[in-house]
């Protein structure tokens, strides 16, 4: 099997300017549980910041007060919750009947773990017709079915770090960390998806084409990050562009955010809100990139 190496970034239109917020899309992140609600407000500045028209977070309601109050520009969603405060398998309705009208979602960030959530990620991943990513808890709630899944209606991109994806194909992360192209590009060809394999140099594939990112740095290594990029991935799936170049596009502006976040506040001072903060900078290096 041949593998196409791609370099060059995607090419995304500067905004014309009677361009409106649906020329954007519509962004519909589900995330967060008791303990997590920063997860679920990361990724949602995340898709804020990556140029959505419109981003809604749906999450339990316990911590919906707290996901609102963190941030005014998105709009919130309460989903109903289990007894241990994660998103309920009954939430299935709600997102199915909200993801009507989205132009993309993102599930997983700060899921937690349980039963219901194992059926409602495998539902969602089957039944939804837009674009989503799954991350986090969302993968491993799928971590060892996905052999089973039934065809999707629309692309799916799988952003695991190296623990992540070592759970989804029953390895280790050594194994892993040692063949990280060859797993990533064999996943994603047999499972039909993009895959994201996170950390140093993160890869993207789609099975048949391949990019290795060159920005980011271990400022990053901090929890949440990985949340950001989740909601900038989906931003850039509703405007439009095709899972493999929003995923590849995301992880460079996401890396790029970091690099410049390193810059003004050093590596170890950077923390995962910083990086929603330093994305308008990644965006314009970008614009001049394209020229
Ligand atoms: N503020 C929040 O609410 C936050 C919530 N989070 C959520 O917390 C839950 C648990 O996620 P975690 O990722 O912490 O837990 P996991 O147990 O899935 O993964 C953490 C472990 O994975 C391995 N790993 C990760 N990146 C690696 C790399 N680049 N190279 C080698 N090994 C690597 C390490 O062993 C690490 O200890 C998720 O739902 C996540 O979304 C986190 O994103 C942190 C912030
Ligand atoms: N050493 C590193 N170099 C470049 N990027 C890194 C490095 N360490 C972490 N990152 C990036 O930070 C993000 C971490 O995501 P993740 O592990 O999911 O964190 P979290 O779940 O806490 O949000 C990923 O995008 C990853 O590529
Ligand atoms: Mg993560």
């Amino acid at each position: 099997m041949s593998i196409e190496r791609v370099t060059e970034l995607p090419f995304l239109p500067e905004r014309s300017q009677d361009a409106h917020k649906g020329t954007f899309g519509r962004v519909l992140i589900a995330a967060g549980s008791r303990g997590m609600s920063g997860a679920a407000c990361l990724a949602g500045r995340g898709a804020l910041r990556g140029g959505a028209g419109l981003v809604y977070v749906a999450c339990p309601p316990e911590i919906l007060p707290t996901v609102a109050a963190a941030e005014p520009s998105y709009l919130t969603i309460p989903l109903v919750e289990d007894l241990q405060g994660h998103i309920a398998e009954t939430s299935l309705d709600i997102l199915r009947i909200r993801a009507v009208g989205m132009s993309a979602l993102a599930i997983g960030p700060g899921w937690g773990k349980s039963q219901g959530l194992q059926s409602l990620t495998r539902d969602l991943y089957e039944q939804i017709r837009q674009p989503m990513v799954l991350d986090a808890d969302a993968l491993n709630a799928l971590a060892g079915s996905f052999d089973q899944l039934g065809r999707p209606h629309a692309g799916r991109v799988l952003t695991p770090h190296p623990g992540e994806f070592a759970r989804m194909i029953d390895s280790d992360i050594s194994t892993v960390q040692d063949n990280r192209e060859d797993m990533s590009v064999d996943f994603a060809h047999r499972h039909n998806v993009v895959l994201v394999l996170k950390g140093a140099g993160t890869v993207v594939t789609d099975g048949k084409r391949l990019t290795v990112n060159p920005t980011g740095n271990p400022g990053m290594a901090t929890g949440g990050t990985g949340d950001v990029l989740t909601g900038l991935i989906a931003a850039l799936l509703a405007q439009g562009l095709e899972p493999f170049a929003a995923a590849q596009l995301g992880a460079w502006l996401h890396g790029l955010a970091g690099d410049l976040a390193a810059a003004e506040r050093s590596q170890p001072g950077l923390i995962a809100s910083d990086l929603p903060e330093f994305l308008p900078g990644a965006w314009k290096q970008y614009f001049s990139i394209q020229g």
